[in-house]
């Protein structure tokens, strides 16, 4: 069995990044910024005034001072004109500061009394001054590769981009397998369950930017899994749920083989996933990375977690790393670990990180009220409370 670093090394291996296209901003959140973009303005474009008030000089701006207030300045109507020695000009928030003027004083220090002002006896320091260029300058970029926040499209709306080149989504097949399964509203026989697996994937692989497809159940054949392999031509990545372990009715990686994947690796010293493979089709077969998820649903899911989505991340243009992991200290001890990585379903809290008490792969429910999954290397020993841990968020 390799390690999880391994599989993911193999993984990034198989990886094709997907082609670039241009979209409107608005369709460009939570996408990966394909080409640098450069700003072609200062932002502000102008010496602004932060505060409504009083523009004036500041060396003129001593605590009982009397100015004329000779013009107005308004966001999107600025003074043409220049103040002059005791001369004022009413500005607000977000207008340009006019010439002559370098400090503005807040409306709540000053007294009017006609068009003329009065400063108070005491007077904020600041200038109440934006700078020209405070927030961006032209020439500043925003670099490709980058994973576009909302913070990101404002920022970019304010360079005045209106579209940008993002990687296309990656098209994504999901395919259930096991004679077992039926689709939620549907009615079970006696031995059956609700598929339940790949409405997890689903979201996940969307929140990261794929497409998906999800294809109808395979059945435990040969021929209902190769059916099911065809429907999925001409997507980026095909996941198989369930079927990879090595009971009689787990056909999954023989039929792949049939269909000419070549097997990247089969089985990861992890728990829970452990008998994860991975692969490529035929160019015949569309050529698409595949990736065979253990079918119990905790194990589908982590797997989701722990190598698909930096795989689909990886495939949108992002540098090939691990699922980013964050430290906590424990509220609660854990037991030594066995010889398999473990990807504890736990809950981080204010207090601290726990694990919760059953950790079999098959609890949705367990993994539900989970918001973590707390990291135990191979044959880590007992940890206490206030130990730190590593977790990736989920
Ligand atoms: N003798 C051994 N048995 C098993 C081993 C092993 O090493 N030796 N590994 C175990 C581990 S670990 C896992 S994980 C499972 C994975 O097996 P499969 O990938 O073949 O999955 P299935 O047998 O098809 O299903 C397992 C379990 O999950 C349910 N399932 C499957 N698909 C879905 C779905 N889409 N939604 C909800 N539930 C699903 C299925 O009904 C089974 O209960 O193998 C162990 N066995
Ligand atoms: O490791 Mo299997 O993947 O649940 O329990």
């Amino acid at each position: 069995m390799i390690t999880v670093a391994e599989a993911l090394e193999a993984l990034f291996a198989l990886v094709k990044p997907v082609t670039a296209e241009t979209v409107p901003l608005r369709a460009a959140a939570g996408r990966v910024l394909a080409e640098t973009v450069t700003a072609q303005r200062d932002q502000p474009p102008f010496d602004g005034s932060a505060m409504d008030g009083y523009a004036l000089r500041s060396d003129q701006a001593h605590p009982g001072a009397r100015f004329r207030v000779v013009g107005e300045s308004a966001a999107g109507h600025g003074y043409d004109g220049a103040a002059g020695p005791g001369e004022a000009i009413r500005i607000f928030t977000g207008a340009p500061l006019p010439a002559g003027t370098d400090r503005v004083v807040i409306q709540e220090d000053v007294a009017r009394q006609g068009d003329t002002i009065t400063l108070g006896d005491r007077l904020d320091t600041g200038t109440n001054v934006r700078p020209a260029g405070a927030d961006f300058r032209r020439g500043d970029q925003m670099l490709a590769p980058r994973l576009l926040s909302p913070a990101d499209l404002a920022l970019l709306a304010s360079m005045n981009v209106p579209q940008v080149r993002v990687g296309r989504r990656p098209e994504v097949a999901l395919i259930a397998t096991g004679d077992e399964l039926v689709l939620p509203g549907e009615s079970p026989a006696p031995d059956q369950i609700i598929a339940s697996n790949t409405y997890a994937l689903d979201a996940l692989f969307r929140s990261l930017g794929a497409r998906t497809r999800m294809l109808p159940i395979a059945r435990d054949t040969r021929a209902s899994l190769r059916s099911a392999f065809s429907l999925a031509q001409g997507a980026d990545l095909v996941i198989t749920i369930g079927g990879a372990s090595v009971g009689d009715h787990d056909l999954v990686g023989a039929v792949a083989e049939e269909l000419g994947v070549e097997r990247s690796f089969y089985k990861v010293a992890m728990r829970p996933g452990k008998p994860l493979m991975a692969g490529r089709m035929s160019a015949r077969m569309g050529g698409a990375m595949m990736i065979g998820l253990p079918g119990n649903p905790v194990s589908a899911i982590v797997c989701g977690h722990v190598f698909v989505a930096p795989v689909l991340r990886a495939m949108q243009g992002l540098p090939a790393n691990p699922a980013p992991l964050y430290s906590a200290r424990l509220s609660e001890p854990l037991a030594a670990n066995g010889t398999r990585e473990h990807y504890l379903r736990g809950r981080v809290t204010p207090d601290g990180i726990f694990a919760a008490d059953r950790q079999d792969s098959s609890l949705l429910s367990v993994l539900s009220e989970a918001n973590a999954l707390i990291l135990r290397e191979p044959d880590a020993p007992a940890a206490a409370i206030g130990d730190i841990v590593r977790y990736i968020p989920i």
